[in-house]
This record gives C-alpha cells, structure tokens and sequence, in this order.
C-alpha cells in the first residue's frame, strides 16, 4: 500500500502544472479522494489496485477490477448479439412485410457476402484514410496523458465530409447508380463486422507490446475476452495516425450520410420524387453530422478519446452500429413510405430545431468554459470551486440539468424518428437505444466526475438535481 500526504492532493492546478504533473494525474489524484482510507490526520492509504499502480509503479501495466456491461460474460454476449442485431434489423427494415414481431425470412447464405462489397468497404476506408492524411486544416493537441505527453490531431473531418459531398453530387450527376447500394445494405454490414472484428484482434495483439502508460484504465483486467471487448490500448497509432480518433469520426460518421442519400435516390428510382418524411430525416442527420466535424476539435476531450481504451466495443460501434443503425430511419422509409401533413412536419422540424440549439449551444458553452473560463460569453456564469483547481458551472444550461447536452441529443432522435409514423416500432430503434445509451454514460459520467470532485459535485448535485430531463430525470 501507498501512503501520501494529506495534503497532496488537495494542491491547486497550477502548482501541480509547475511540478509537471498532468492534468489527467491531477485528477486522478482526486479520484482517490473517494478510495482512502484516513489513518491519521495527515496521511491516506489508497486501496484499489489502479490508484496503487499508477501512484507506485508507473512501468506496470494498471490493473482493472472494475467492470462493466456484466464483465467478461457481459462482453462475450455483446460481441455475438451487436452483430446479429445490425443484421436483423437491417433485414426487418428493408423487407416491406417484415416487422419486429414477424421476422422476414432469414436472408440466405448467398445474401450475406459479395464481392462488391468488399471492394467498396476497401476504397471508402482507403479514400477516407488520403483524406484524413492530407496536410489541410489545422493541427490540435489532446488533453494532457497520464505520462505528460500531448497527442496531436489533424483537424480536416469537415474538409472529409466536403470531399465526399462532392464526390456523391458527380456521381449523381454522371449517373453512378448509387442506388444500387441499396441492395447491398447486408454484405456492406457483414463486411464492416468483419473489418471491426479485424481490426479489434489487431488491436488486441498490438496492445501486448504499448508500454505500460498507454494502456487504458478500464480495459485491463486481464480477461482476454472482457478486454478485447473494452479495449486495452487507449490512443493506438500507427505513426501519427490514430487509429481511435479515426475511426470515431470519418468513416462511419460520413458513412452513415451517404447511405442515408442511398435510400433517398433509391425512394426516388422507386416513386419518382423524394418523400417530405426522407428529406426530413436526411437533412437532420446531414446537421448533425456536419456538426459533429465542424466541431471535431471538441470530441478530443470526449470520453471516448480520453477514457476508453480501443477494443472491439467502439471499434464496432463507430464502423458498424454507426452507420448502419443509426440512419435505419432512412432505410425504413424506402420499404414503409409514410406521408406527412404540413403541421406535422412543421411540428418535426421544430422539435429538431430545439434539440439541436439545447444540445450546440450547451456542447459549446462547457468547451468555451474549459478552454477559456475568461471568455466573454462565459465568465458571468456562476461556477462551484473543486479541489482540482477545476469550476463546475452551476448557472446557464448547466444549471438547468447536468446533461443538458444529453437532452438536446434525445430530443433530436426523437425528431428523426417521427417522420416515419406510427406503424412500426422499427424507426423508434435509435430513440430507444439512444435513452440506453445516454442513461448509462450518465450514470458512468457521473461516477467519474463524484470520484474527481468529490464533495464539490455534491453541492453541483443538489443545486442541479435533475440529470437529463428537468422535473422527471
Ligand atoms: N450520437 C451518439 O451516439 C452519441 C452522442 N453523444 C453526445 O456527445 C456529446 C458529449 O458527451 P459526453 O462525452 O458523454 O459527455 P459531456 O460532454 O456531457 O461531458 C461530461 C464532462 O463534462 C464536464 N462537466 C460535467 N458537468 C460540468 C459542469 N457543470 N461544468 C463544467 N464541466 C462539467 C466533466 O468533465 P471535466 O470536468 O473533466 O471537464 C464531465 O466529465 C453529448 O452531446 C452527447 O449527447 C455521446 C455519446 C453517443
Ligand atoms: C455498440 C455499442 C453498444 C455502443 C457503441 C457506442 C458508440 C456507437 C458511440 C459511443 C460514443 C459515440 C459518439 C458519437 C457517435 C457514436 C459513438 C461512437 C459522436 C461521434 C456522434 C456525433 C456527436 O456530435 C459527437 C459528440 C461527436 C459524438 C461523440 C461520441
């Protein structure tokens, strides 16, 4: 065990920065406030085996025993059960007679795998690879890493997307048929699974030769199958190209839009003119992901870049889960065509409108706080000190609940969703998963951030104490 000073953690940011300890260090000095044990008035004993590596042997690989998801079995189920529901769903939405509750038939063997596919995943991801290697737009660094070191990102996803934009228009105009991509929805699946479970055992075996301070705290504990879901590694490169950060935002992202276009030319090959209920759908999802990489520099202080190791969860979640279940709205339209009233699509596009103005400006009101607690647009806003040498916002949308980010978020899945009616429970798919998904990131959030603030986010907790929905969540 490891004893230290009383007072140790209790130093400001800025005296630790003089001493040249991270930034994540500091925290995770902080983070033991929550594990000690006082034994006397000027000394603390740290129990938990990471607390433990990190204070007293920074060349050993951290050791988890924390888990989540229902730890190793959890994760297996996870790793046979994501695919096959990508797979049925898929199959559900483009089959016209298929329903949750009335499976379409099974696709045959043949259904699943053709070599087209194959060749399109390879150019995409090799196309988006230039892409992301092109010397164009700025470079950012990282937040600080447990050894003191700063990653740089290239910051040209917008210039990605513009790219690809232009690229779809010519073969629109020139007369790709695109639509035909429609067809191919389960071999372009089969094949991402295939690239992710490839890419996640590469991954895994890579990670056995990172050094000790580039392994992730969380995906660690030594079970093959658990950590390999989790992810050992927390930021792998080759070279310069982080493997993590790409995968986050380029080829599934801007994946998921195109096969959103695929589904509106197909709807247009199919009855002549798109529905109002498609265009709503591709012109949210188009904002949302236009948003995400105009401000792509934010995502480099999310938990997925910070936190979670690189394993076969967001491995999968960002090449496969992304883009083929998070546009399943679009899918369904082309087999379930729904038509919508003028006031009801005024009513969606408002929804989307407010979902979309709660979740940036909220996004960008904690980014400006954290870059810059000085700045104009935030310093009349009432903060709580933490011992971190960190605010917390108490007033502006982080005073109205703790995730208001969330919020906007849900309200925003919820318009994409309504454009497809009533009839089927299928296009309500993201909602729901979404609610899982955010409700489960709250509770994760909120675990580190009580372990880093200690009591300075309970006093956040009681003047806020709505974590998502005001007066109900
Ligand atoms: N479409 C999708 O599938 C997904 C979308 N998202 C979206 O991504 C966005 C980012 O979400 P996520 O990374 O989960 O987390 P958040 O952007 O909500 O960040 C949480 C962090 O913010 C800081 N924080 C919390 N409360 C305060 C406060 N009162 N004042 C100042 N800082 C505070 C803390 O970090 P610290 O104090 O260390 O700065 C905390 O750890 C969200 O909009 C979310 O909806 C997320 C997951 C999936
Ligand atoms: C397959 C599993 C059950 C779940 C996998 C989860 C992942 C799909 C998500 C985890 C966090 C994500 C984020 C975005 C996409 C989904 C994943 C990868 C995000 C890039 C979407 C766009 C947003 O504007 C964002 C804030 C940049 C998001 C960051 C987190």
């Amino acid at each position: 065990m490891t004893v230290i000073s009383g007072q140790q953690w209790m130093r400001t940011e800025r005296e630790r920065r003089a001493e040249g300890i991270s930034a994540q260090r500091a925290s995770e000095h902080n983070t033991r406030i929550k594990q000690r044990h006082v034994i006397g008035p000027a000394s603390i004993v740290y129990l938990t085996p990471v607390s433990h590596w990190m204070k007293s042997n920074k060349h050993k690989a951290p050791h988890t025993t924390d888990t989540e998801f229902g730890g190793a079995i959890g994760a297996a189920c996870l790793i046979v059960l994501l695919p096959l529901t990508v797979l049925f769903l898929l199959s559900v939405c483009v089959s016209a007679e298929g329903a949750v509750l009335r499976w379409p038939p099974l696709p045959p063997h043949s259904d699943l795998y053709d070599p087209r596919a194959v060749f399109i995943i390879a150019v995409w991801i090799s196309a988006h690879i230039l892409l992301y290697m092109l010397p164009v737009g700025k470079v950012s660094e990282g937040l600080v890493l447990r050894d003191g070191s700063r990653l740089k990102y290239p910051i040209n996803g917008f210039h990605a997307l513009c790219v690809t934009t232009v690229l779809v228009c010519v073969c629109v105009c020139v007369g790709v048929p695109l639509a035909l991509l429609y067809e191919l929805m389960v071999p372009l699946a089969v094949c991402a699974v295939g690239v992710a479970f490839l890419l996640s055992l590469y991954l895994y075996a890579r990670s056995f030769w990172a050094p000790a301070h580039a392994l992730a705290l969380g995906g660690n504990t030594g079970h093959a199958v658990y950590d390999f879901f989790m992810g050992r590694e927390l930021n792998p490169r080759i070279g310069s190209f982080d493997l993590k950060y790409f995968c986050e935002l380029r080829p599934g992202l801007i994946g998921w839009v195109v096969l959103n276009t695929v589904m509106l030319l197909k709807e247009v090959e199919l009855r002549g003119s798109p529905s109002v209920s498609m265009l709503l759908v591709n012109a949210f999802q188009l904002l949302y992901v236009s948003d995400a990489l105009w401000n792509e520099e934010a995502v480099l202080s999310t938990m997925d870049i910070v936190h979670d190791g690189f394993g076969f969860m967001l491995a999968f979640g960002d090449l496969v889960w992304v883009p083929f279940t998070y546009g399943l709205q679009a899918a369904f339209l082309v087999s379930h065509p729904h038509t919508l009233t003028p006031f009801s699509a005024l009513a969606i596009v408002l929804l989307n409108g407010i979902g979309y103005y709660v979740f940036r400006k909220s996004n960008s009101q904690k980014n400006q706080f954290r870059r810059d607690p000085t700045h104009a647009s935030v310093r009349h806003l009432e903060t709580i000190a933490t011992a971190t040498g960190k605010r917390l916002l108490v007033s502006g949308w982080w005073g109205f609940v703790r995730h208001p980010n969330y919020l906007g978020d849900l309200l925003m899945a919820l318009a994409w969703s309504l454009p497809c009616g009533f009839s089927h429970i299928l296009p309500y798919f993201y909602v729901l998963y979404f609610s899982v998904l955010l409700v489960h990131r709250e509770a994760r959030d909120e675990r580190q951030c009580r372990a880093k603030y200690g009591a300075a986010w309970e006093v956040y907790c009681s003047r806020v104490p709505y974590r998502i929905i005001p007066y109900i969540y």
